[in-house]
C-alpha cells in the first residue's frame, strides 16, 4: 500500500458563460479553444441556432482555478467577442443572485419563493420584499427579510417606482420578481430594468390577458387552466415567455375553485423561472426566450 498523501487542493471557480450572436461557423470552435488557452475546463455546454432570426444562443457552463479571475476573463474574452460581434456575459456561477420580491394581495407565490429560498431549492438571496399592501409583512419578517411597504395610487406610481428603482440600485438587485404584485408598471420603469422583472400571470398566455383570467377560463369553459412566467414589458402580460404549467379541470369548477388550483400552477412556473434566471439559463431572442434548462 502506497502512503498517498495527495494534498486537498482548493475546489476550482465555477463560471458561466452566456452569449448570443449573428450565426456562422466557428463559433463554438473560438469559444472552446479560448477556454482551453486560458486554462478552464468546460462543464456543460449547451447552443441553439434560431434559424428563424440567424441567431446562435451559448451556454457555457466552466471551472478554473486561481489566478483566473472573473475579471480577467471579461477582460480577456472581449477579443472573441467582438470578433463575433457577440452580446455576452461571464459571471461566477457560484454566487447567489440578489432578487427583490414584489407581492399585492394573494400571497402564495411568495410564500413558495421565501421557503425555496430558506432550503436553498433556488441560488439567490432575497435583498427584501416590496409591497402597496401590508399583509405579509409579518410573514416576510419572519424569514428577517426587510419588508418595504410602498403604497401606490394614481397620482403616487411615479414616486413608488422612483422608491423602487432607489432600492434595487441599493440592495445591488439583479432580478425583480412580481410574485402577483397587481400594478401595472409605467413604460419607463419596463425600460430601465428590462429582462429584469418577471411576472406571474395566472392564465396559459396568450390566453386570458389582463385581469380575472380565471372567471374569463371559467367563462370560456376551458378544460386546462394554466400560469405563465414572463418578462415584464410596457406591453401588458406581452413579454417574452419563459415558463408555462397547466392542470386539467373538469366542468363543475367554480371560479373560485379555479383559483384555488391555480396557486399550485402558478408557484411551480414562477419557482422554474426564477431559478432558471438566477443560474443564467435564460437568453432573450426577441420576443420569446431560449431556456438551457
Ligand atoms: N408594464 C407591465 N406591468 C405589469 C405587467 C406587465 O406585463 N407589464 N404584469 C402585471 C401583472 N398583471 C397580470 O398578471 C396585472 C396586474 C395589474 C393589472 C391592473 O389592471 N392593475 C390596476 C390596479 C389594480 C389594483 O389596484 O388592484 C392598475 O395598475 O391600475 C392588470 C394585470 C404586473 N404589472
Amino acid at each position: 500500500m502506497t502512503n498517498q498523501s495527495a494534498s486537498a487542493a482548493a475546489p476550482a471557480d465555477q463560471y458561466v458563460l452566456t452569449l448570443s450572436c449573428p450565426d456562422k461557423q466557428g463559433i463554438v470552435h473560438a469559444v472552446s479553444s479560448y477556454l482551453f488557452m486560458t486554462g478552464c475546463n468546460i462543464e456543460d455546454s449547451q447552443q441553439f441556432g434560431d434559424h428563424d432570426t440567424g441567431l446562435f444562443f451559448m451556454r457555457v457552463h466552466f471551472s478554473a482555478e486561481a489566478p483566473v479571475t472573473v475579471e480577467k476573463l471579461r477582460a480577456s474574452f472581449a477579443a472573441v467577442g467582438d470578433s463575433f460581434h457577440m452580446d455576452w456575459q461571464i459571471h461566477r456561477a457560484d454566487e447567489k443572485m440578489r432578487i427583490l420580491l414584489m407581492v399585492s394581495k394573494f400571497g402564495h407565490c411568495l410564500n413558495d419563493l421565501l421557503f425555496r429560498a430558506r432550503i436553498g431549492a433556488l441560488p439567490v438571496e432575497i435583498a427584501g420584499v416590496v409591497s402597496n399592501h401590508t399583509d405579509f409583512e409579518e410573514l416576510v419578517g419572519s424569514y428577517n427579510i426587510p419588508f418595504h411597504h410602498i403604497p401606490v395610487t394614481k397620482d403616487t406610481k411615479p414616486e413608488a417606482e422612483a422608491q423602487l428603482l432607489e432600492l434595487v440600485r441599493e440592495e445591488r438587485v439583479e432580478l425583480v420578481v412580481l410574485a402577483r404584485y397587481m400594478q401595472v408598471l409605467s413604460d419607463d420603469l419596463c425600460k430601465q430594468l428590462s429582462g429584469r422583472i418577471i411576472n406571474i400571470h395566472h392564465s396559459f398566455l396568450p390566453s386570458f390577458k389582463g385581469a380575472k383570467p380565471y372567471h374569463q377560463a371559467h367563462a370560456r369553459g376551458v378544460k386546462l387552466i394554466g400560469a405563465t412566467a414572463h418578462y415584464v414589458t410596457a406591453d401588458l402580460d406581452e413579454g417574452p415567455i419563459i415558463e408555462q404549467e397547466v392542470e386539467r379541470v373538469g366542468h363543475g369548477v367554480t371560479p373560485d375553485q379555479l383559483v384555488a388550483i391555480g396557486r399550485d400552477v402558478e408557484c411551480q412556473a414562477l419557482a422554474r423561472a426564477v431559478k432558471w434566471h438566477a443560474e443564467r439559463r435564460i437568453l432573450l431572442n426577441g420576443r420569446r426566450t431560449v431556456v438551457f434548462a
